[in-house]
């Protein structure tokens, strides 16, 4: 079977993003290629712009695939400022997060040398820091940042002994995906250091436009009954009858994506109904398609 993307669709495609492009002001022009964040409405971009510049550090709360990376990565772009990112997991450690040291040899000599973490490099630019995931790490590994969130903006590197000072420019910006399995509840020290932004998933019109500038499916119709699809997932999830996953954005556009090759209602079983756990969660996901495509 021939999988390869109609060239009339790839035309297409290219064509709308060289016109989103030219129309863009220079600060967006570092995401090409990168499709942006589209926000629930305006203000939420707004008081994360006018949190940061006041250098206060955001926290960005919401489900899985609600777009908080994509909205990380809007943000540091429209500072015009490269970001380094921190994946969280419980196997977090000073080391990942400040640096490590490593035996290099120089002219024949053996030398240490320490290689900086993702937190020295921004501090030390005074770029973005991007920590995902924040309350999947350890509840002991994270405290050693607290000096660099707080109005210090210095750490001290405990594997050379130096200060690590924040440059102008040093902005942290951290993810939580609360109640998802295998985080923890933020540390309070940690949590009251921030400025808290809810990211929701997208609905209605917003959302059907993000899947008309995202997704590969371009029917105008079967568009609409995905926002009504994952309108629905949400309503579900809220009733406590699904696991918020079931209702990510990200899943919602794969099963986009691949309706325009399969049924809508396989696509919806790959890309969302077979990925949860419990059998009757997959039969409801099913159940909820049927209603909606044939
Ligand atoms: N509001 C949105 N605007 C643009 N794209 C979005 C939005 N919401 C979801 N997406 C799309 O969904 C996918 C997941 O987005 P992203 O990785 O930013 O989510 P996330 O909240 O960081 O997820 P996780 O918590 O799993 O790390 C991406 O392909 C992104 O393009």
């Amino acid at each position: 079977m021939n999988l390869e993307i109609p060239i009339e669709i790839k035309e297409k495609l290219q064509q709308e993003a060289a016109k989103r492009i030219e129309n863009l002001p220079d600060v967006y022009k570092d995401l090409i290629g990168k499709p942006g964040y589209t926000a629930p409405d305006a203000s939420l971009v707004e008081d994360a712009v006018i949190a940061l510049a006041l250098g206060k550090n955001v926290l960005l709360k919401g489900p899985t695939g609600s777009g908080k990376t994509k909205l990380a990565e809007l943000l540091s772009s429209l500072f015009g400022q490269p970001l380094h990112q921190v994946n969280a997991s419980v196997d977090l450690d000073a080391e990942a997060l400040l640096g490590h040291k490593t035996l290099s040899y120089q002219g024949g000599k053996q030398e240490i040398e320490f290689i900086p973490g993702p937190v020295t490099k921004a501090a030390n630019h005074g770029h973005f820091l991007y920590i995902d995931e924040i309350n999947i790490a350890k509840p002991e590994t994270l405290p050693i940042l607290n000096g660099m969130l707080d109005y210090r903006r210095t750490i001290a590197n405990p594997f050379t002994g130096e200060v690590i000072k924040a440059n102008p420019g040093f902005n942290v910006i951290a993810a939580i995906n609360e109640g998802y399995i295998g985080t923890v509840p933020l540390n309070e020290a940690l949590k009251n250091r921030f400025v808290v932004i809810e990211v929701p998933y997208i609905q209605g019109g917003t959302l059907k436009e993000m899947l008309k500038s995202q997704s590969m499916q371009k029917d105008d119709a079967i568009l609409d009954q995905f926002v009504q699809l994952s309108s629905d997932l949400i309503g579900q999830a809220k009733a406590g009858h699904l696991s918020e996953d079931a209702a990510s954005i990200r899943a919602l556009l794969d099963a986009a994506d691949l309706s325009v090759y399969l049924p809508a209602k396989r696509a919806i079983q790959r890309a969302i109904a077979d990925k949860l756990e419990d059998a009757r969660e997959r039969a409801l996901v099913s159940n909820v398609a049927a209603t909606l495509f044939m």
